[in-house]
C-alpha cells in the first residue's frame, strides 16, 4: 500500500472513530433530555404508559451488540484518557451531569448543571451527587499532577445546599505527596458565588503497586492494547 493509500486509511479510521465519538455524545445528549423530562414530567398517565412502550422499542437495537465487563467501548481511548461513559464527565452517559473539567492556573475548573434527576432534598442536589462530583474532581487533579491513584478515602463537608437549575463552579487542588498518598482538596459553589463554599472535601488517593494494577486492570487494558493493535 502506497503511502498516500495508507495516509487516506488511517484518516478514514480518524473520520469514522470521530463520527462515533458524534454520534455517543449526540445520543448521551438525547437520553439526558429523556431523563430529565422524565423525572420533571407531570403528563397524563396513559402518556407515562405510552412513554415507556416506545422507550422500550428504541432501547431494544442497542442491546443486540455490547461489550461486557472487561471490554472497553470501541470508541473509548483508555490510555489516552478518553471516557465516554465515565458516569460523571461521559458526553455519552445517561446520568453524566456531565461534568466539564479543564486546567486554570494548576487549579482544576470544573462546570455542570444539576437537574431534577439529581435532587435530594426538595429543589438541592442530593448529598451522594455533591460526593461523586467532587471524588470526580480531585482524582482528575491527582491524575494530571502524574501521581494518578484511586480514592482511599474521601471526607465531604456540607457546608449550604446545593442548588438544582444552577450553573456550578467546582476546583481541585493537590495539597500534599507522600510516598503513595496523594491528597487533594476540592470544592462546589454556584458560578454566581464563587468564593461561597457549599461542599468541600478532602481526598486521599492510593497510587497503585504494578502487581495491583495488573491484578484489578490487567485484563481490561489487555484487551483495549489488542483491540488497538488490530
Ligand atoms: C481522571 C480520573 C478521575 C477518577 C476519579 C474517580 C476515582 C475513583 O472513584 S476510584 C474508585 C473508588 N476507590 C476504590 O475502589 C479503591 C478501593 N480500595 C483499594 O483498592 C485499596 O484500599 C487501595 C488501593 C486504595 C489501597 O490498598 P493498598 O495499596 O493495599 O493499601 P496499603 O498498601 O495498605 O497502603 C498504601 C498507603 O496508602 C494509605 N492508605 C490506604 N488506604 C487508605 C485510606 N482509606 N485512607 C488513607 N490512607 C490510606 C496507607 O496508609 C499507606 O500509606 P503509606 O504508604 O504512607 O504507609
Amino acid at each position: 500500500m502506497s503511502d498516500i493509500d495508507n495516509g487516506r486509511r488511517l484518516r478514514a479510521v480518524d473520520d469514522g472513530l470521530l463520527r462515533r465519538r458524534e454520534a455517543i455524545a449526540d445520543l448521551g445528549d438525547a437520553l439526558r433530555l429523556l431523563i430529565e423530562n422524565a423525572t420533571a414530567t407531570e403528563a397524563p398517565t396513559e402518556e407515562l404508559i405510552r412513554a415507556a412502550e416506545r422507550i422500550r422499542r428504541a432501547a431494544a437495537p442497542l442491546g443486540e451488540r455490547v461489550r461486557g465487563r472487561f471490554e472497553s467501548a470501541a470508541a473509548d481511548d483508555l490510555l489516552g484518557g478518553v471516557r465516554l461513559y465515565n458516569p460523571v464527565t461521559g458526553a455519552g452517559s445517561a446520568f453524566a451531569p456531565p461534568l466539564e473539567i479543564s486546567r486554570e492556573d494548576g487549579l482544576a475548573v470544573g462546570t455542570c448543571t444539576l437537574g431534577l434527576a439529581f435532587e435530594g432534598p426538595p429543589s438541592y442536589a442530593h448529598g451522594g451527587v455533591s460526593a461523586m462530583l467532587l471524588d470526580q474532581m480531585l482524582g482528575y487533579a491527582v491524575s494530571v499532577s502524574g501521581h494518578p491513584g484511586m480514592t482511599g478515602r474521601l471526607d465531604t463537608a456540607y457546608r449550604r445546599p446545593v442548588p438544582l437549575h444552577t450553573p456550578l463552579r467546582l476546583t481541585a487542588e493537590v495539597a500534599a505527596i507522600e510516598g503513595r498518598r496523594v491528597t487533594a482538596t476540592g470544592t462546589i459553589a454556584t458560578a454566581d458565588e464563587p468564593g461561597e463554599v457549599l461542599v468541600e472535601a478532602t481526598g486521599v488517593f492510593v497510587a497503585l503497586r504494578a502487581e495491583q494494577a495488573q491484578r484489578l486492570f490487567g485484563p481490561v487494558i489487555g484487551r483495549n492494547r489488542e483491540s488497538r493493535a488490530g
